[in-house]
């Protein structure tokens, strides 16, 4: 018999303005699509195979022991049933199987795969492509070193090119140059690609990738030569085996340097390739996906904690009256809605960056480089403040679940556990948000020279003024509201630059004065990209797929999210009195009648996101709504209550205690 609805959620859903649906078809490009996303979880959540105990209550070697298990499966499973396309793929496995939680062959897809692909040769690609797709191999990439993430040229790992031997020797030649994170590299790979400093003749070529045997594909001991292990637990990523790798005078032949762009001919001669950042492919691509991965995270935390928000009832708002539901509280609204329009923001955000991904890589295939500049400067925006936002977003739900959102039973703590490193990996977010910068002021400096400008910085060629004082404004206009974003980029950009120019009329360096500017660089890329984001959520709300309820909501919520960042960051909007106080005044406004207004929608619209209960994995974000009988439940299968009595009582409590009591 089907579960009774929390009459509360029950109420909620009847009294929506919209169609959920019709928002869920938008989302994810349409019924069909929609169709086959349920299909593949629901086979994913109800395959026997792959049920198990919650993870949280086993340990780290059981972690991944069950999710090493389950990725095998998944590989099996995926090809019986004919599971191609990415977003089916991401449907039964990410979500489906996973429920987004990593595991041992995720660097095999994300970036051991996509780098043979990208950056080898056809001989290399029939060499090994199919061996990776069929898992008779199994790699991951590694780049990272103790001592460097983030300065890619200070890699000390080497390979050394023997023109004697047509091989190169690989080296760790300090303490720091080991290898430290890659994933999926203590325990699972056989194979990496590796970055490391190309050597040939005593002369250095900065880093290029390589294709590595790490160990024997008869025992998977270590190659001789290669040391390799795990970097032990962490924050979260427990069912992923990260790894640390050093090599010790390690040869592998020319033809396993990845040599689409650049080559080592066999007598030595160095081939340059078009563009030295294009060996920095798979990394660029795995940013733009990462937008998608934020928008997620945090979609799901926010479903969580607005159901929640609605069972969950607490004080007296009037004497003798039944207590409110939690999201009645209008600080409570002001916690939530603003993430909810934020992972609204950043889903719509996530689709046109892959687009543009796509786009770009067809384009750089053909031969044309131009667009990679600006394909690495939106990705690095948009990953960095998507992931920045997602981090404090799930941070603000878990502690809007009050207590309960301590607990894992919420399902918070390991969404944020598994994607909060996502500000970290693939390039540590101020250090993007600095080549975002880095790229708007040569855009800026084009512009000054009367240049054309690329498509996403045009606007930098032609500021919006400030209007003449004492004009009146209607700040909901989401018209109004976009230029207010483009003209503060530009001057945050406009301003960067000035700083740039004075620091250098003082007498710094270029370096020592980028340094200088470094906040203020960071301030307009990060204004930059929500300029995008803002503009590209307003772009969304005329699809087709929305009919006129949907489309009220979604304006609603664009509004929102534009208002909040403005009232967030007033003082920008300010600085020049572009937005007058009254206009910040107004905003606050506008944002309580938004909240208002969203409140009756606001899970409908979580539900629009369409996470099954098993994807989501919260107690408090259960679908019905019946929170507290399932609390109790999840509470006693912790192995901790698996007797009345737990062993340690008899091995310290109990002479503990015994041993007080006789002293009495
Ligand atoms: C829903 C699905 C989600 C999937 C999610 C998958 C999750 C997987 C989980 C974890 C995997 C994690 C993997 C990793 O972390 S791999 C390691 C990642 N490491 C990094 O990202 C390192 C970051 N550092 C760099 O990228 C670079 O060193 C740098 C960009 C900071 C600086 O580069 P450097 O070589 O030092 O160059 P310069 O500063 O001298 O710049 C030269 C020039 O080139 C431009 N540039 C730099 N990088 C690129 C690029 N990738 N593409 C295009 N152009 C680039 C740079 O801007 C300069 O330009 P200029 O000003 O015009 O000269
Ligand atoms: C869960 C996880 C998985 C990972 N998986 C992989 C993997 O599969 N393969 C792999 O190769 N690596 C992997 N990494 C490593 C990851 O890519 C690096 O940690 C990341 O690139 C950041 O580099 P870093 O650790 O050197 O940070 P650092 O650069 O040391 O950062 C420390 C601080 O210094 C600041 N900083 C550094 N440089 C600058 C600068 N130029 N300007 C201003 N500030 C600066 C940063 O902003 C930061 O605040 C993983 C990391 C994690 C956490």
């Amino acid at each position: 018999m089907a579960a009774k609805m929390n009459p509360d959620l029950k109420k909620e859903r009847e009294g929506a303005s919209f169609d959920p649906e019709k928002i869920t078809n938008l989302l994810y490009g349409g019924p069909d699509r929609v169709t086959s996303k349920r299909e593949l979880e629901s086979l994913a959540l109800n395959d026997p195979d792959f049920q198990h105990e919650d993870l949280n209550f086993m340990s780290r070697e059981q972690q991944y022991e069950t999710q090493l298990k389950k990725s095998i499966l998944v590989v099996q499973k995926q090809k019986e049933l004919g599971i191609v396309d990415q977003m089916d793929l991401h449907s039964y496995s990410y979500n489906g199987v996973f429920q987004s939680m990593s595991g041992p062959f995720g660097l095999h897809t994300s970036m051991f795969l996509p780098t043979l692909r990208g950056q080898g040769t056809d001989e290399q690609k029939a060499k090994w492509l199919k061996m990776a797709e069929e898992y008779a191999i199994i790699g991951t990439y590694a780049q990272t070193e103790m001592g460097h993430g983030t300065f890619l040229r200070g890699l000390e790992t080497t390979s050394t090119y023997d023109p004697q031997t047509q091989e190169f020797i690989l080296n760790t030649p300090t303490l720091t140059g080991t290898k430290w994170w890659p994933g999926c590299l203590g325990k699972t790979s056989n194979y990496c690609v590796l970055m490391a400093q190309l050597y040939i003749h005593g002369k250095s070529y900065g880093p290029h990738p390589f294709m590595v045997q790490i160990r024997s594909l008869q025992d998977h001991k270590p190659l001789p030569g290669v040391t390799v292990g795990d970097i032990g637990p962490k924050f979260g990523y427990q069912g992923n085996d990260n790894g640390f790798l050093r090599f010790d005078n390690v040869r592998i032949p020319r033809d396993n340097m990845l040599m689409k762009y650049s080559r080592v001919e066999p007598d030595g001669t160095y081939v340059k390739p078009p563009s030295s950042k294009l060996a920095y492919g798979t990394m660029v691509r795995v940013r733009s996906m990462i937008v998608g991965e934020a928008s997620e995270s945090l979609s799901k935390a926010v479903t969580i904690a607005i159901r929640y928000s609605c069972v969950r009832r607490q004080s007296e708002m009037k004497p003798g009256h039944p207590e409110p539901q939690v999201l009645d509280y209008v600080t409570q609204q002001y916690k939530l809605f603003p993430f909810l329009a934020a992972a609204y923001a950043f889903v719509f955000a996530s689709r046109t960056m892959i687009f543009v991904y796509f786009q770009s890589m067809a384009k750089i295939s053909s031969g044309d480089i131009t667009v990679l500049p600006e394909l690495h400067a939106l990705s690095s925006g948009l990953k960095s403040l998507s992931s920045w936002v997602m981090n404090a977003g799930i941070e603000e739900c878990r502690m809007a679940c009050g207590g309960h959102g301590y607990s894992h039973a919420s399902g918070i703590p390991s969404i944020y556990m598994e994607h909060t490193p996502a500000a970290t990996y693939e390039g540590e977010n101020t250090v993007l948000m600095l080549q975002t910068a880095r790229y708007l002021m040569k855009s800026y400096n084009q512009s000054m020279q009367g240049e054309k400008l690329a498509d996403s910085v045009a606007y930098l060629s032609g500021v919006q003024p400030v209007p003449a004082a004492g004009r009146t404004r209607n700040v909901l206009d989401l018209g109004v509201l976009i230029e207010a974003y483009q003209h503060r980029a530009a001057r945050l950009v406009h301003e960067a630059a000035l700083q740039l120019r004075n620091e250098r009329q003082a007498g710094k360096d270029q370096p020592d004065a980028w340094n200088a500017a470094s906040v203020d660089l960071v301030k307009a890329a990060k204004a930059h990209s929500q300029y995008f984001v803002v503009k590209n959520f307003a772009g969304r709300l005329t699809d087709p797929a929305l009919d006129s309820a949907a489309q009220a909501v979604l304006t609603r919520l664009c509004q929102l999210y534009a208002l909040h960042g403005v009232v967030d960051n007033s003082g920008d909007f300010l600085e020049d009195d572009y937005l007058t106080g009254t206009d910040i005044r107004q905003a606050r406004r506008h944002i309580n009648a938004l909240m208002a207004k969203l409140r009756p929608d606001a899970v409908a619209l979580v539900d629009a996101f369409d996470f099954p209960d098993g994807i989501l994995n919260s107690v408090l974000g259960r679908y019905d709504g019946n929170v507290y009988e399932h609390l109790l439940e999840w509470a006693k299968a912790s192995p901790l209550n698996k007797t009345d009595v737990h062993e340690s009582y008899h091995k310290y409590l109990k002479p503990f205690l015994e041993a007080n009591r006789a002293k009495l």
